[in-house]
């Protein structure tokens, strides 16, 4: 059965059409890499299938299914602790606390649980967002953008980690990024989206030579 299966999905901002008849399943065991210029809808695709858009057409999630998410720069307290954090969002979520100690070791801040968050670097926020999104081990992780904003080492260090995640949990993933060496490191199937809908969809065993060139015949001015 499908993680998602979403049906005919539109969606406007006042009176521009942001997302057009989406039809799309996402299947378990994948990553999903999301392409698409600034403005395109990946953003909005994303928060729909959370439930935190008004939009027409069906998102139908398999039962059960928890989805985790790092979307934008995730709000946490700056006088608690990374732990203190974690914390009080697996609280909200009514997840298990005890496999927070845990979760800080696997994204590689088992030693800095006890920082104040205000402390941290941009790079440790989207470690400890991971963490976040990772709690009750969901089924299906939405990740926007997760290195944006880093530096070289750091856009590697999280790239890593998204890699470890995926081996290690076999979590299922779709991922919004503008880095393609980042979705061609990361994506199994790769999903094109321009003014609001997806394009193109395909496999990444499919592509042969550079995701780049790929990129601009697909989404360039002339596509
Ligand atoms: N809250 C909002 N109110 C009005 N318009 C919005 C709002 N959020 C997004 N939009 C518009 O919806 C369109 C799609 O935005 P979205 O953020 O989903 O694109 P994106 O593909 O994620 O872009 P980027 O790559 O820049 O993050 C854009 O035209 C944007 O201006």
């Amino acid at each position: 059965m499908s993680l998602l299966d979403i049906r005919d999905v539109s969606m406007a901002h006042g009176r521009t059409r942001v997302l057009r008849n989406i039809d799309l399943r996402i299947e378990p065991g994948h990553v999903y890499g999301l392409l698409g210029p600034n403005g395109s809808g990946k953003t909005t695709l994303l928060k729909s299938i959370l439930g935190a858009n008004d939009h027409t057409g069906v998102i139908e999630r398999a039962p059960g299914l928890r989805v985790g998410r790092l979307i934008e720069y995730p709000a946490f307290y700056g006088g608690l602790t990374l732990r203190e954090n974690l914390e009080l969002h697996a609280r909200y979520l009514r997840t298990p606390l005890g496999e927070i100690p845990g979760l800080l070791a696997e994204v590689g801040l088992g030693d800095r649980a006890d920082l104040r968050f205000s402390r941290t670097s941009l790079g440790m926020r989207q470690r400890l967002g991971i963490a976040r999104a990772l709690l009750g081990e969901p089924g299906l992780v939405l990740l926007d953008e997760p290195t944006n904003g880093l530096d070289p080492i750091g856009i590697r260090d999280i790239r890593e980690l998204i890699r470890a995640v995926q081996r290690e949990r076999g979590t299922s993933m779709i991922v919004s990024s503008h880095n393609l060496t980042e979705i061609a490191s990361l994506a199994d199937h790769l999903l094109f989206m321009k003014a609001g809908r997806i394009i193109r969809r395909m496999a990444a065993r499919e592509v042969h030579g550079d995701l780049e060139d790929l990129y601009a015949t697909i989404l360039g001015d002339g596509a």
